[in-house]
């Protein structure tokens, strides 16, 4: 009998731990690292995780230790799960404790502030790996749901498609379904850029703009997504895709969703610091929308939405001056 696949998951957060469940459910033998070790130690315990997904039973075949060395030791794939501004500095430490053929896998949803860069690239440059060694998981995968075994389809990205295919294989259950893509560069953006599309929708939704103003940001987000996938050399394709699309129309419906939420109790009125002090979560676009303004300003692409977004969460534009501006833009044809 063939020895069970070894992940280690680099974080105990909601996705961390919810997609830590779907690679025990698919067979794998998987270590959770937790930064804080009575977390890890809860974990064990009662084999739930009592801070991110209550009430939520734990399979038998994973398990949670606070030493990264441990977690990460003969590690056939490495998940990263830890908000993405904080990647670099982490994965600096983590290294050198890296199993030599492990597969780096981002679950992450955000880029870099200042260099722009995607969280694979972050990989790459500080694990010094090859892009044939990173992975990307992404889709509509709200945790919450995940981890109630809700079925889900997802976006398993390598530019080796036979990497990905491995890495299918190893988190395939009966409620979540992966596809493979080789599109490193759109998934990413797709994932990235629909938090901020997100924090929009929100923002829309808790002015009570109704469901034509929903429709309208959705599309034009994914039109905005997909000027600057094109200018980056991303298949246009991944946009209408589960990556794209299927994020899109989850993130933007869900009350699950943390950048949704976000957005929601900015446009009712609450204040930034207000709205920071409820959300307990990771909310990405709320700084990966100045990371991705600055790649569209990099690579000349006009991006509307998102610049509407940053004047609201980090300018002190009011929602409804921002509405304004956006509804006054010129006139123009639906595809330039
Ligand atoms: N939650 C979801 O539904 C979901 C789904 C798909 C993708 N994602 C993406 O997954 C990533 C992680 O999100 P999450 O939902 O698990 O977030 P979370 O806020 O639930 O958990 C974040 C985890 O990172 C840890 N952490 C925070 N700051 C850290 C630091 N400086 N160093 C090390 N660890 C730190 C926290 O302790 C926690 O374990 C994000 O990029 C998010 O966009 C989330
Ligand atoms: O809760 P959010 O807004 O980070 O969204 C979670 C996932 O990305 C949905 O696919």
């Amino acid at each position: 009998m063939s020895k069970p696949v070894r992940a280690a998951v680099m974080g105990t957060g909601s996705w961390g731990t919810a997609f830590g469940m779907v690679l025990a459910d698919a067979g794998c033998d998987v270590t959770l690292w937790a930064r804080r070790p009575e977390l890890a130690e809860a974990v064990n315990s009662t084999r739930t995780n009592p801070d991110y997904l209550p009430g939520v039973e734990l399979p038998g075949n994973l398990r949670a230790t606070a030493d990264a060395a441990e977690a990460l030791r003969d590690a056939d794939f490495t998940v990263l799960a830890i908000p993405s501004q904080t990647l670099r500095a982490n994965l600096a430490e983590w290294t050198p404790l890296l199993a030599p053929d492990t597969v780096l896998v981002s679950l992450m949803k955000g880029v870099e502030l200042g260099s722009t860069m995607r969280m694979s690239e972050v990989i790459e440059d500080v694990a010094k790996v090859g892009a044939d060694r990173v992975a990307v998981v992404t889709g509509p995968n709200l945790a919450r749901e995940i981890a109630a075994r809700m079925p889900a389809l997802a976006v398993v990205a390598c530019t080796d498609e036979q990497v990905a295919q491995r890495l299918q294989a190893a988190c395939h259950t009966p409620y979540f379904r992966p596809y493979t893509n080789t599109d490193v560069v759109g998934c990413e953006l797709a994932g990235a850029v629909k938090n901020v599309i997100g924090l929009a929708v929100g923002i829309a939704d808790g002015m009570g703009l109704g469901d034509n103003a929903k429709g309208s940001l959705i599309t034009r987000g994914l039109a905005e997504t997909t000027r600057l996938g094109l200018a980056m050399g991303a298949d246009p394709l991944t946009f209408s895709g589960l990556a794209g699309l299927g994020d899109l129309v989850a993130t933007c419906s869900s009350p699950l969703s943390r950048n949704h939420t976000f957005g929601t109790n900015l446009g009712k009125g609450m204040t930034l610091e207000e709205t920071i002090a409820v959300t307990r979560q990771t909310a990405e676009g709320v700084k990966s929308c100045e990371s991705v303004l600055d790649l569209a300003r990099r690579h000349g692409v006009d991006m509307p939405i998102t610049e509407t977004v940053v004047s609201i969460v980090h300018e002190g534009k009011s929602p409804v001056a921002a509405l304004k501006e956006l509804m006054a833009r010129s006139a123009k044809p639906e595809r330039r």
